[in-house]
Parts: C-alpha cells; structure tokens; sequence
C-alpha cells in the first residue's frame, strides 16, 4: 500500500482481536518502529521507505492485543540511527526496551547512553537485500565490548548461509538471539533440512536463543499457518526455555501479504500448547533477557 510519496504501509490497520488472551505481563519481543520521519528520518542506504509507524500506533496495537511490554529492535531503514528507537522506549513508561544497530566504530560512551535509554542488545543482520554489508570480525569486536553492559546480540540470516554462520557465532562471547529461527522452509515440516540444522546450532551452545515469529514470511500457505505450527511446535516444546515471541510489527516488507496481527497472537497457543510453556515464551524468557533486574 503505497502513499502519494511512494512510502509503503506493510500492517493492518484494522487487526482482528485475537481469541486467545496472553497470560499478564507478556511481551511482544520482536517490534519495531518507522520514524516518524520528520522526526527521525530513514538511512541514505534505507532498503525501503515506509510510512510512519511510530511509538504511539505500536502501544495502540500492544494494548488491542492485550500484550503488556514491547523489545523494539532497530530496522534497517534507520541504519545505525537508534533515535526513533529510544524515542520509542523513551515513550513507553518503562514497558519497552530495545536492541540497536550500531557503527562498529562506536564509543564506549555512546554505548553507555544506549544502555541508559533502554537498550539491551546489538542486532547483525546478514540480509543482502537489507544491508550493503555485514562485516564479521568488527562486529565480533562489537560483540566483545557490549560484553560489560551485560547485553546481547541478535542476528537475522537465511537458512542458506547456516553453516556458513556457525564459526562466526562460536566466537560470539554473549548470549545470541537469532531472529525467525534462521529463517527455515517450513514447509520440510519438524525434521526437514533446515530444522535438523537449526536445532545443531541451539543444540552447540545453551545461551543460544531463538525467535519463534513470523508464520506470515515463514509459511506460504498463509493463515492459518499450519506448515509454521507443525514445524515450530517441537522446537518450542524441546527449548522452552530458550525461544521468544514477536509480532514484528509493522511487518517490514510485508505490502503485498499483510498479516492480520490477531491471527498472529492466535498462533501462540498452537506453538506452546500449555500455559507453562506460554509463560515461559511470553513472560519468563523476555523477561530474564530484557528486564533481568525485574526477576
Ligand atoms: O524485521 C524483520 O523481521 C524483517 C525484515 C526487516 C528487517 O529486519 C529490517 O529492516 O531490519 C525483513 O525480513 O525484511
């Protein structure tokens, strides 16, 4: 949905309520934030030109859903720009913290803001349509000087470049979240290829944390997702303790299959069929990564 200026809206206005109602205290811990612009414009080297999707629409969505806390990660259409993320969480009456993308060339000072204004992780993302480069060894070193902080680090890549991933998280020296689980082709169902690989690699280290989102990228049959729910729910079952939930609203590059929000929070319940399991993944686990002084 493109407007006069050619920026593109990729999220519902309308999202449906969901059936299933999130136990208190959960947390949407994979959102993020477009501008708004005026305010915090995009990168030169933005991949996309959305249209504003600001702190104030993500709260509307968090409270319709019935979710009480957001984790904004950093989009690359903000480039290393973290401002209209810590405007977020800035607005958010302490229900939000955030992951940034940072210059490898960044000050230990400025870090230290960064904590300050609720920052907790550093995102590397590896898509090439998403960014010009993914410099391993500086951002290594990115990943040796957050160590302090006591944060982490979240990495975005395809299920293709897995094996050519593992070295470079093996040297990582915090805890790892990767988003969307690797991206895998859900439709090899619990044990295709692509799962086998991605449980080796939670299997290779225990601080090693995933992101169950996205049936909407994941799963090409569409609502209601069910290659995404056969897939994902052994992995939640044998990692409880290790997974996390997100919307990622406002479901960046989405335009031309925007997802209903309230059919995504119904997934939840068919991926951790029991409330302990939906405690852990909604609330638990969130928690102990973001809020860590809150358990
Ligand atoms: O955020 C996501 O889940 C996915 C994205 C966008 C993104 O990561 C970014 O812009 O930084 C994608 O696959 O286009």
């Amino acid at each position: 949905m493109k407007d006069e200026q050619g920026r593109v809206r990729s999220w519902t206005l309308e999202p449906s309520k969901a059936r299933y109602t999130p136990p208190p205290g959960a947390v949407d811990a994979h959102c993020h934030v477009f501008g708004p612009a005026a305010a915090f414009p995009f990168s030169a080297k933005a991949k996309y030109q959305p249209q504003d999707a600001g702190p104030e629409a993500l709260f509307a969505l968090r409270d319709h859903l019935g979710l009480a806390r957001n984790v904004i990660v950093q989009a690359s259409c903000h480039g290393t720009d973290n401002g209209a993320t810590l405007n977020g969480i800035a607005k958010s009456a302490r229900r939000a913290r955030g992951v940034a993308v940072v210059d490898p060339a960044i000050s230990d000072a400025e870090l230290d803001r960064l904590h300050q204004g609720g920052i907790r992780g550093v995102r590397f993302n590896f898509l090439k349509r998403l960014v010009d480069d993914a410099p391993k060894e500086k951002f290594l070193d990115v990943a040796r000087r957050i160590r302090r902080l006591g944060w982490h680090v979240v990495v975005y890549f395809e299920a293709d470049i897995i094996d050519e991933m593992r070295p470079f998280l093996a040297a990582i020296p915090v805890p790892i979240v990767i988003d969307h689980m690797g991206r895998p082709d859900v439709a090899q169902g619990p044990d295709g290829p692509d799962m086998r690989a991605f449980r080796s690699l939670l299997d290779s280290r225990g601080d090693l944390w995933t992101k169950v989102t996205c049936p909407d990228r994941l799963d090409a049959n569409g609502p209601p997702y069910e290659d995404f729910v056969a897939a994902v729910r052994p992995l939640v079952e044998d990692y409880p303790d290790r997974v996390l939930w997100g919307t990622d609203w406002p479901h960046p590059n989405m335009e031309s299959n925007i997802p209903n929000d309230g059919a995504l929070v119904d997934v939840i319940p068919r991926i951790a069929p029991t409330p302990e399991l939906q405690r852990k993944l909604l609330v638990d686990n969130p928690m102990r990564l973001y809020w860590p002084e809150e358990c």
